[in-house]
C-alpha cells in the first residue's frame, strides 16, 4: 500500500544507504542518491561496479541486504520499493525496466508486444470475467484506448508501418526502441533502462537519445539509465551518479563528472587496452588522466 513519508518532494527515487551482499561479496555498499522528477539520471561505473545490482534492488528482483528505496509519485504517494514484490514494483509503484539483453516477445507482432504491456488495465476493465471480455462496453473502450496508445508509440518510434511484422524481424536498434515503447505503454513514473545504447550504431544512438529526451520532456516519466556509452551519457543526462566497487564516488551534473579525478581514476583502473577508448569517449585531458593514474 502507498505510504507517506517525509522526504525530498522533488525526488522521484530516493536511494538511502542501500547495501546488497552476495555471501562475502558486497556488490553495493551503503549507496545513497536521489533521482529528480523529470530528469534523466545516469548510473555509470566500470564493469562489476554494482550498477545492475542497484537496478535489481529498485525493480524488486533482489531484496536489499540493507537500506531504503522510496519511489514518490507526482501526487505525493510514496512506495517503499524494498518491501514490494517484483510485480507490485511495476504495477503499483509504476517502475518499468528494460534489460541489457533484449526481451521482446520475438514471435509476436510489433503491435502485440505493445498490447501485452497493457494487459493489466485491459483485464481491470473486463472485471476479470469472460462476460466482461466479451460484452462490457468499458472493456471495448479500454481496448480502443490501448490500441490508440500503442499506435501513438509506434508512430513516435517510426515503426507504425511494421506494426504487423514479428518483433524478432526488426533491426536491432528498432527492437531496442520498441522495448522502450513497450515499457512506456505501462505508464511508468520511473523508467529504468539497462544499457539502452549497447550495440547501437551512431545513427541508432542518436535516435535513442531523441526518444529519451522526448520521454523526459513530453511525458510525466523520469528516466534512470545505466550506460557505458559516455557520449550518450554526457549528451542526454541531467545528473550522473558514479559507482566503483559498489560505492558512490561521484554524484553531479555531467560537466562536473567528466572532470572529476576520482571518476577518471576509476575508469583508468579498467584494462589497459580500454584506457585510450575511455579517454576518447569521455574527452579526458591527458594531464588530469596522468595525475590520476595510480
Ligand atoms: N546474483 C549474484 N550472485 C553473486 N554475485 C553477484 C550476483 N549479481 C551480481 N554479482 C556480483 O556483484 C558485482 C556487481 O555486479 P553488477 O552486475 O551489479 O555490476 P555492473 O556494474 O552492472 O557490471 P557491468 O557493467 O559489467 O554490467 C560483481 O562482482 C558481480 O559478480
Amino acid at each position: 500500500m502507498a505510504t507517506r513519508r517525509p522526504d525530498d518532494p522533488d525526488a522521484v527515487l530516493t536511494v538511502d544507504h542501500l547495501t546488497m551482499r552476495f555471501g562475502g561479496l558486497t556488490a553495493v555498499d551503503d549507496l545513497s542518491f536521489r533521482a529528480r522528477r523529470g530528469d534523466i539520471t545516469a548510473l555509470i561505473g566500470p564493469n562489476g561496479a554494482g550498477k545492475t545490482t542497484v537496478f535489481n534492488c529498485i525493480t524488486g528482483f533482489y531484496r536489499p541486504s540493507e537500506g531504503m528505496l522510496t519511489l514518490r509519485h507526482a501526487d505525493g504517494a510514496a512506495h517503499l520499493l524494498e518491501r514490494l514484490p517484483n510485480h507490485a514494483v511495476n504495477r503499483r509503484a509504476r517502475v518499468a525496466r528494460t534489460f541489457q539483453n533484449i526481451r521482446l516477445f520475438s514471435g509476436m507482432t510489433v503491435l502485440e508486444n505493445l498490447m501485452v504491456a497493457q494487459h493489466a488495465p485491459l483485464m481491470r476493465a473486463s472485471g476479470y470475467t469472460l462476460l466482461g471480455l466479451l460484452g462490457l462496453p468499458g472493456y471495448r473502450r479500454a481496448e480502443r484506448e490501448a490500441v490508440a496508445k500503442a499506435s501513438a508509440w509506434l508512430e513516435r518510434i517510426d515503426l507504425l508501418r511494421r506494426a504487423d511484422d514479428p518483433a524478432g524481424d526488426l533491426p536491432y536498434g528498432d527492437q531496442r526502441r520498441l522495448e522502450i515503447a513497450r515499457a512506456m505503454c505501462t505508464g511508468p513514473e520511473l523508467l529504468c533502462l539497462d544499457e539502452p545504447a549497447a550495440g547501437l550504431n551512431p545513427r541508432e544512438s542518436a535516435d535513442l537519445a531523441r526518444l529519451l529526451r522526448h520521454i523526459r520532456d513530453e511525458h510525466a516519466t523520469s528516466v534512470l539509465l545505466i550506460e557505458h556509452d559516455m557520449a550518450v551519457v554526457m549528451e542526454i543526462s541531467d545528473h550522473v551518479v558514479v559507482l566503483d566497487y559498489g560505492k558512490k564516488i561521484a554524484d553531479g551534473p555531467p560537466r562536473e563528472i567528466r572532470e572529476d579525478p576520482k571518476v577518471i581514476a576509476a575508469y583508468l583502473g579498467v584494462e589497459d587496452e580500454e584506457i585510450a577508448e575511455v579517454d576518447a569517449e569521455v574527452g579526458l585531458t591527458i594531464p588530469v588522466a596522468e595525475e590520476a593514474r595510480p
